[in-house]
């Protein structure tokens, strides 16, 4: 006897998923091989037995985050309200990566919360104050150690969705841990159900915290690609660059190298931090050039 049933995807893996039905884990395949599917989807499947099935239909997505390089998008998770980055003193982070994830939250209207990770290191202090700027542009910043105390951040995961995105070795696996149920480790119950011990590398997991809250966790990064956002919408990505949208002698100003443009006057005054308007820049070449 075959059955549907809704469900979310709560691991992915190429192109097989895990689908959670009403407390039950299954494992699913799509049908015509599709791959356009995340982690944190809810889906319709249909049940062959007790532990297969297959997805028959993706239901709308609230919101989808993904990264695109040249010649392919990947999907991060989708249905998140709320994405975690994770960054740390050492090995140092990326401030690019860190201003690439933020325009991807921006472009796609999620809200970001910055985690500066392992403040009991004293290299912390000096990434504090690089990431100072990133509060006086609007932007959460929640120094903590994962090792020694996650109760600040829990709070700010209830009634969301939130993925954790990072570079390799910031301590997304640390933090995912304490973050947890003591009774519900990293590659406990849902990621293992079906899989007979077998330990499979998936591209995304999502973890229960409570009824109305999940977190994603998602495989250490090293590039956020963003070809997926346009030239035009890329400014309005920037907070700072906004209220100077419009204000340049050419309506189509790509504020690179134009005469009287308005973000390099506010750029030659001050007023805006150079190395923001320089990764404005980078990316806007590499966007217009694909
Ligand atoms: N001092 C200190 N070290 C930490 C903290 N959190 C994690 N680490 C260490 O940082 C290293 C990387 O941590 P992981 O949790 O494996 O990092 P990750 O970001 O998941 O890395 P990938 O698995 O490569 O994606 C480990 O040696 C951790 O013990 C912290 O709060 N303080
Ligand atoms: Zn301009």
């Amino acid at each position: 006897m075959t059955q549907t049933a809704e469900g979310q995807i709560v691991a992915s893996h190429g192109r097989s998923f895990r689908v959670l039905v009403d407390q039950q884990i299954y494992e699913c395949t799509t049908r015509g091989k599709r791959t356009d599917l995340a982690c944190g989807d809810k889906v319709t499947v249909r049940i062959s037995n007790q532990q297969q099935a297959v997805i028959e239909q993706v239901l709308p997505r609230q919101s989808l985050l993904y990264r695109a390089d040249d010649w392919r998008e990947k999907l991060i998770a989708a249905n998140v309200s709320q994405v975690v980055i994770v960054v740390a003193p050492f090995p140092s982070f990326s401030e690019e990566f860190l201003g690439r994830c933020l325009v991807a939250c921006e472009a796609t209207d999620i809200q970001p919360l910055i985690v500066l990770n392992k403040c009991d290191l004293p290299e912390a202090e000096t990434a504090k104050a690089q990431l100072a700027l990133y509060e006086t542009l609007g932007y959460r910043l929640l120094p903590l150690s994962a090792k020694q105390s996650v109760a600040s951040l829990q709070p700010l995961l209830t009634g969301h969705t939130t993925v954790l995105i990072g570079q390799s070795g910031m301590g997304k696996s640390t933090l995912i841990n304490a973050l947890l149920p003591a009774a519900q480790a990293r590659t406990g119950d849902i990621s293992l159900a079906l899989d007979s011990g077998k330990h499979t590398t998936t591209h995304a997991t999502l973890y229960p915290l409570d009824a109305e809250s999940a977190i994603i966790d998602s495989p250490g990064m090293q590039e956020f690609g963003l070809t997926h956002v346009s030239g035009d919408q890329l400014a309005h990505c920037f907070p700072e660059l906004r209220p100077y949208i419009g204000e340049c002698r050419f309506a189509n100003c790509r504020h690179l190298s134009e005469p009287n443009c308005a973000i390099s006057q506010a750029l030659a005054t001050g007023t805006l931090t150079e190395r923001r308007v320089m990764l404005y820049r980078k990316l806007r070449q590499l966007i217009d050039k694909k």
